[in-house]
């Protein structure tokens, strides 16, 4: 069933590149979401992750108590950019989002940036995370990452019955912004950390290939790279008995949290632990609260976790 209010596909006249926008909801108010900038197989794959996404956002937003609705866009790379190019499809995904009318409001994602936030600004208004020099927060990675040590430390008491996670082996699956700060913030644990990019890998940690990361025996995943990574077959060999990550649209189907449950695995649903970023970005941009607020709305996250996990106070 279609469930979208817009979707809106554009070739962008400056650039020749494909950019889109779908607003899922803006039933509790003006529809936020990241602009993701990345190559894809088919524009039909993009249509149907900028889809997804969009979705996801209306439930992020709705679980943070955030008046907001949900929506997302997308910039398809369909060839090596030069900074030139990604100047033009910034600009043309720029009027796109502005035509919207602030129905729509940007923010980085995966493959942008504050840098790129204000590319977007010299045509709309529109658009979250600017450089704090420029009067936004910039990148919303921080938070983010504090937000999903909220999430764990909730779940872990749930699961260990203790909230510092000592001596826990914690898998971090994808060693980019956030996973890096959720490994730094797990000072108890045994942390071991996987990438696709080997140029990531670290003394600091325990390193896994990607392909094992989703296999190894261990206390906690922290899906922390890609989304779909937790599939009928991928959740059918997990050893880990807690997965909490920041991840977007984790579940390859909502039936595979079924899967999680039967097989007595803990999973915290992604739009519940990765809404840190979105929670302090609203809270500063939009309410105008200090930083050390905005921090504490974000670490609130905990109780949700524990409300949903029937361990509320
Ligand atoms: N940054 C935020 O504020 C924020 C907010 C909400 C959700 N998220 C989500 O969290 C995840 C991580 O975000 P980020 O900002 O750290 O991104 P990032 O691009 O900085 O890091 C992602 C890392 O994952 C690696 N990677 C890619 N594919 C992989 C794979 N198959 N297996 C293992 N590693 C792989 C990349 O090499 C990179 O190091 C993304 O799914 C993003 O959508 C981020």
């Amino acid at each position: 069933m279609w469930e979208h209010e817009r979707l809106v596909v554009r070739t962008g006249k400056r650039s020749g590149m494909t950019t889109m926008v779908a607003v899922h909801s803006t039933a509790a108010g003006p529809a936020v979401g990241g602009c993701r900038m990345k190559a894809y197989g088919q524009i039909t794959d993009a249509v149907a992750d900028v889809l997804r996404l969009s979705k996801a956002m209306t439930l992020k937003c709705a679980a943070a108590g955030v008046p907001h609705g949900g929506a997302k866009s997308v910039i398809v790379v369909d060839r090596p950019l030069t900074p030139e190019l990604r100047r033009d499809v910034l600009l043309d995904h720029a009027e796109l989002v502005d035509e919207f009318g602030g129905t729509y409001r940007a923010a980085p994602d995966v493959g942008t940036g504050p840098e790129d936030m204000v590319v977007l600004n010299e045509i709309t208004p529109f658009v979250y995370c600017l450089p704090e020099e420029r009067g936004g927060t910039g990148s919303s990675s921080g938070p983010t990452a504090r937000g999903v040590l909220a999430a764990l430390r909730a779940a872990s008491n749930h699961v260990f019955g203790t909230e510092d996670l000592a001596g826990k082996k914690v898998v971090v699956s994808g060693f980019g912004a956030v996973g890096r700060l959720v490994a730094e913030g797990l000072t108890a644990a045994d942390v071991t950390v996987s990438d696709v990019d080997e140029n990531r890998r670290t003394d600091r940690y325990g390193w896994v290939h990607p392909d094992e990361a989703y296999r190894v025996e261990a206390d906690v995943l922290v899906p922390a790279a890609v989304g779909g990574v937790l599939s009928p077959e991928t959740a059918a060999g997990l050893k880990v008995k807690l997965v909490v990550g920041p991840a977007n649209n984790q579940l390859t189907d909502d039936g595979v949290a079924d899967l999680l449950a039967e097989r007595g695995i803990v999973w915290v649903p992604d739009h519940i632990a990765s809404a840190g970023g979105v929670i302090y970005t609203l809270a500063r941009e939009d309410d105008g609260v200090d930083h050390e607020t905005a921090l504490k709305r974000v670490d609130a996250i905990e109780t949700t976790v524990r409300e949903l996990l029937g361990t509320g106070r």
